[in-house]
């Protein structure tokens, strides 16, 4: 492979360390590259991010804990990583081509650290000083895998330390995208020959009736069916929080956090008679209202604190979405450039807005309508913790039977009104759904 694809590998991964969007620098560092390049800089990037504190425990183990610059660690990451998981790499090609990076380098007084430094690590890869499972399981965890030290020890506190380590170690097989009909747009009929006509290798998700898989695509905003909103791209998980919500046609539906606008899509599906769509932040209402635009959803966009009380929709809604701002540790799988910045902190200041969330839109449910609460994270402070307190001061409120809204698959995994969903047990993100029904006769 030539030194540019390597050459853009350092560029990602050094502007990723910086803050940057790993998506957004891998699409402009691919242009113009052959399909055969693009494949290895992106994998050597998405395994050295998803890898990153393994790599970084490796590296510190062979420099003696020495502080190393940001450039040539980033040199060595790679290297690393090609000598750590890359078989069809050579390790004489893995340390060369690291050291032809740092000929032209600032740092290139340093060539022969990073030969010496690689070469050691390559002689010992069998046989790495890695922490012992038994003697430090949360540290082996955090270092095999690549998460957060603080995270190791919050699964294994809740989960166990097999479950933790099934949790962890889950990584996405294959690259398919799971999309949602339109139905304004296309037809149940219709529907594959679409799929088909575009040459796309397509499968039906396992759980959703309205969720597809597409598989190997890239650039879906750029795709026909898109711009022309046939499809629209939705996790499945996120499908099934709409379906759990249950919402007939003729209600009145409000979603609070609703930006970018797909489950709140979703929910017009099912064709309320109005739809309310709010969230905190004014650009990513401008992002629903596009999306609405593209799939063509009526619906009434607002931008609002959810926290915020709005006397006038006090018993107005049927059905209330607070599909809550959350840490997204359920998505963590998937995203390797974020796995391992996540902070504790951060879980006990989401808990307490969801909670005021949660309090303040509760009361714009009918009697006899649904709340419907979700998160994508697996954080019991986040989750059940949150519906438990609710509940404790909302006795006019009780959890609602999920089981008659999910999946055949899921019911043995729903417990009253709520379920966790888990990538490693149900291969799709790992969402939190709890169905809260108000007491009363439904008008
Ligand atoms: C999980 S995302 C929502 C995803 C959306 N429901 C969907 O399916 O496309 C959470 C949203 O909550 C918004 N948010 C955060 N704090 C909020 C608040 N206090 N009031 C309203 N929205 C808030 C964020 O801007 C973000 O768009």
């Amino acid at each position: 492979m030539p030194v540019n694809t390597r050459r853009a590998a350092l560029r990602i991964i050094s502007e990723v360390e910086e803050g940057g969007y790993f998506n957004l620098i891998l699409k402009r560092e691919l242009k113009g590259m052959e399909e055969q390049e693009k494949r290895f800089t992106s994998a050597l990037c998405f395994t050295t991010l998803e890898n990153l504190r393994r790599i970084d425990y490796v590296i510190d183990a062979f420099t003696k804990g020495k502080r190393v610059h940001a450039f040539v660690r980033n040199v060595l990451r790679l290297g690393v990583c090609q000598l750590l998981f890359f078989e069809s790499v050579p390790e004489s090609a893995a340390v060369n081509e690291s050291v032809k990076l740092m000929e032209k380098s600032p740092k290139r007084q340093l060539k022969g650290f990073v030969n010496a430094v690689l070469r050691q690590i390559a002689l010992r890869a069998g046989d790495l000083p890695y922490p012992s499972r038994e003697e430090e399981p949360a540290l082996f965890l955090s270092v095999m895998y690549s998460y957060p030290l603080w995270l190791a020890e919050k699964y294994i506190r809740e989960y166990g330390m097999d479950f933790a380590e099934e949790m962890l170690s889950y990584k996405k097989e294959g690259a398919d995208t799971c999309v949602r009909r339109n139905a304004r747009k296309v037809t149940a009929e219709q529907w594959e020959n679409k799929l088909t006509g575009a040459g796309f290798a397509f499968f039906k998700g396992e759980y959703s009736p309205a969720a597809w898989y597409i598989r190997n695509i890239s650039a879906v905003d750029q795709l026909g069916l898109y711009k022309k909103g046939v499809l629209t791209v939705q996790g499945e998980a996120s499908m099934l929080a709409v379906e759990a919500a249950h919402i007939r046609g003729g209600e009145a539906v409000l979603d609070v956090c609703a930006a970018p606008g797909g489950k709140a899509a979703y929910a017009a599906e099912f064709g309320p008679s109005r739809l309310v769509a709010q969230d905190l932040h004014p650009h990513r209402v401008k992002l629903m209202e596009e999306t609405f635009a593209r799939l063509g959803v009526q619906a009434e966009t607002r931008v609002a604190d959810a926290a915020v009380p709005i006397p006038k929709y006090y018993g107005a809604f049927d059905c209330v979405l607070v599909d809550a701002p959350c840490s997204a540790l359920g998505l963590l799988y998937r995203k390797p450039d974020i796995k391992g910045n996540k902070k504790e902190e951060e879980l006990a200041a989401l808990s307490a807005v969801q909670r005021e969330i949660l309090e303040t839109c509760s009361r714009y449910v009918k009697p006899g309508g649904r709340l419907l609460y979700s998160t994508c994270t697996i954080s019991r402070q986040e989750n059940g913790e949150n519906v438990d307190w609710f509940l404790e001061r909302h006795p006019e409120f009780a959890e609602g039977r999920l089981v008659d809204h999910i999946s055949e698959k899921l019911i043995n995994r729903a417990k009253g009104g709520r379920i966790q969903l888990f990538p490693h047990i149900d291969h799709i993100d790992g969402f939190f759904i709890a169905l809260l029904e108000r007491e009363g006769e439904k008008q």
